[in-house]
């Protein structure tokens, strides 16, 4: 049988993630992220990029204040996630911000915590192509973090490098 190979590698965090009841491997990245700098616990109001399947959106939902917004945004939908919402839009159109100051209005939130971004363009290709699309994506989740993020708030991307 042939290796397991990309996202789709079972692997230590494959198995752990498995184990919580999270829906992706990624979601061990939050948890990594907020055991070390705990952003999570007094965010009250958390915006979560690129988001599908939604396992930064299960952590967080655990993680944050009670009655907390937690708000994933995907080009895929994302099955329903109790204690978060989530809309299907592309971040780098303005529709998207419309949507978002929408829901925000609607849920007395003047700006978010905490805005995550783990975006991954499915355009597959070269190296070189797919690392400057997922870093594109990263300027228009900045882009929305100017937006929205309030005084003090975090910001946490990912992105590709090579050393
Ligand atoms: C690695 S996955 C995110 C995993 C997620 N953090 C989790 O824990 O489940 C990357 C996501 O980026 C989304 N994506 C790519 N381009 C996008 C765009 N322009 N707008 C919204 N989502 C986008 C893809 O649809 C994909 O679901």
């Amino acid at each position: 049988m042939g290796k397991v190979k990309g996202k789709h590698r079972l692997d230590k965090f494959y198995r752990l993630a498995k184990e919580h009841g999270y829906r992706s491997r990624a979601s061990w990245k939050l948890v990594q992220l907020d055991s070390k700098f705990s952003i999570l616990r007094s965010s009250r109001a958390v915006l979560d990029l690129c988001a599908a399947p939604g396992g930064w959106m299960q952590v967080a939902v655990q993680r944050v204040p009670v009655g907390s917004l937690v708000l994933g945004i995907d080009l895929v939908p994302i099955a329903p996630i109790r204690g978060a919402i989530s809309i299907e839009q592309d971040i780098t159109k303005p529709e998207c911000r419309a949507r978002v100051k929408k829901l925000m209005g609607e849920h007395g939130v003047r700006a978010f915590d905490l805005v995550l971004h783990d975006g991954s363009p499915n355009v597959g290709g070269a190296w070189a192509q797919e690392a400057m699309s997922q870093n594109a994506l990263v300027i228009d989740a900045v882009k929305l973090a100017t937006q929205f993020l309030a005084p003090k708030g975090t910001f946490v991307t990912k992105v590709r490098v090579r050393f």
